[in-house]
């Protein structure tokens, strides 16, 4: 576990595990400089602690480069979403917690949770912390169900095609949960050709376009299986991303796009809508390429906003517009898209670099004022 750590963090790594539910969880924070630890909290079979590790650091950059003032967190529970004892194994994570970390995490949302859940979370907690993503009816705002960060992640493609002065439209999306769906029906108001969307039960192609209201329509219906109820268009599982096709946008999984695979992607534009879709090394053979990157922290940062906008909202008389939030997420991430692909221009490198390193100097900044060590290799 110590060789997670570095000159920016993690400051504190908790593990936690509860026999009568198998519970086995963890919490990451990575970075305070900024604020208290805020990231969302995620639910998969596969979680380990190095994964929220690479997830909490990836929220120091984000919070940095939207220049919002909370510090990177992220926590996981090692258990199936679609267990029907989620919520006991849900409140064993949050019990354990309770009495560690009120004042130094707020939860939210990520992959396996939603807003019913943060509700869960937030019974457990009492006044013994918080997490937002809740339901309207409890003061919230629901991020997920209101596809705030593909909507977002939209909104960052839109940018760089307009800046690169990209001429294809067609994308190849990974991923129809709260972030692909909500990204599919942007692009496709926005006038882009969806042409491969997935979920985990399979893939779907149509080099056409896919119909994407009637796959947002399915999947209201049938839920992510919806790709089930089309077998004509089915292509094989993994391959989404790899089709013809000028725009790739992974908003799923991590680590997808690696060395192996990364000279198959035919875009010239990849826009990272999930957290660290694309491995160090891949991103260095994109690069060369000649493929642009929107990297992670940048292009999926509307989580962050619509969070922001709920921590205020939970001691404000005032609940923001719905169409304030798209709006202050429109405004960031194009304004970052474009500072990033213009930073990548001047220094060279990955855009990964560039945006890391703009972000950082924010960080190292509030290290300084705080009287903390600054990292000498940064
Ligand atoms: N929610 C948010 O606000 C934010 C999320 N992110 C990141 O975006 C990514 C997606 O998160 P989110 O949409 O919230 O998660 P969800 O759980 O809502 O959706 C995940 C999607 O990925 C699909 N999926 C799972 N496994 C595979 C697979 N092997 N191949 C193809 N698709 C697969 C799921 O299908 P199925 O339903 O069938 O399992 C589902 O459609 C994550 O990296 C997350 O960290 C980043 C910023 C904010
Ligand atoms: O901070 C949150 O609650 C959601 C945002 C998040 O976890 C992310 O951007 O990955």
């Amino acid at each position: 576990m110590f060789d997670l750590m570095d000159e920016w963090g993690p400051e504190k790594i908790v593990a936690v595990s509860d026999a009568k539910t198998g519970m086995k969880g963890v919490l990451v924070i990575d970075n305070t400089a900024r604020g208290i630890g805020k990231g969302g909290t995620r639910m998969q079979p596969t979680v380990s602690v190095d994964e929220i590790a690479r997830l909490a650091r990836v929220m120091t950059w984000k919070w940095a480069s939207v220049d919002l003032f909370y510090g990177g967190a992220k926590a996981g529970i090692q258990a199936d979403p679609v267990s029907p004892y989620k919520e006991e194994i849900l409140r064993a994570f949050v019990r354990r917690l309770r009495n560690e970390v009120p004042e130094e995490y707020v939860f939210g949302l990520d992959m396996g949770l939603t807003e019913n859940d943060a509700a869960i979370i937030n019974d457990e907690l009492g006044t013994r912390g918080a997490a937002v993503g809740t339901p309207y009816e409890l003061g919230g705002i629901p991020y997920d169900q209101l596809g705030i960060t593909g909507y977002g992640v939209a909104e960052a493609v839109d940018q760089a095609v307009a800046t690169t002065a990209l001429a294809g439209r067609r994308v190849a999306l990974q991923g129809f949960g709260a972030v692909g769906h909500a990204a599919a029906e942007r692009l496709h108001a926005l006038g882009y050709q969806v042409v491969s969307v997935s979920t985990a039960a399979g893939a779907l192609h149509d080099p056409n376009g896919l119909d994407i209201p009637t796959l947002l329509g399915l999947r209201r219906e049938l839920g992510d299986a919806f790709v089930s109820a089309l077998p004509e268009l089915k292509i094989e599982s993994g391959t989404e991303l790899f089709v013809d096709a000028d725009i790739v946008v992974p908003a799923a999984l991590q680590d997808v796009i690696d060395v192996s695979n990364a000279g198959n992607i035919k875009g010239r534009l990849l826009v990272e809508g999930a957290n660290l879709p694309t491995t160090v090394e891949a991103q260095a053979v994109l690069r060369a390429a000649g493929v642009t990157v929107i990297p992670d922290f940048i292009a999926n940062a509307g989580g962050v906003v619509s969070a922001a906008f709920a921590m205020d909202a939970r001691h404000s008389a005032f609940r923001p517009e719905t169409g304030q939030i798209f709006e202050a997420v429109s405004t960031k991430l194009r304004a970052n898209t474009i500072q990033v692909l213009e930073e990548t221009q001047r220094r060279g490198g990955t855009s990964h670099d560039a945006a890391r390193s703009l972000a950082q100097e924010r960080v190292k900044q509030a290290m300084q004022l705080r009287g903390k060590p600054l990292p000498v290799n940064a």
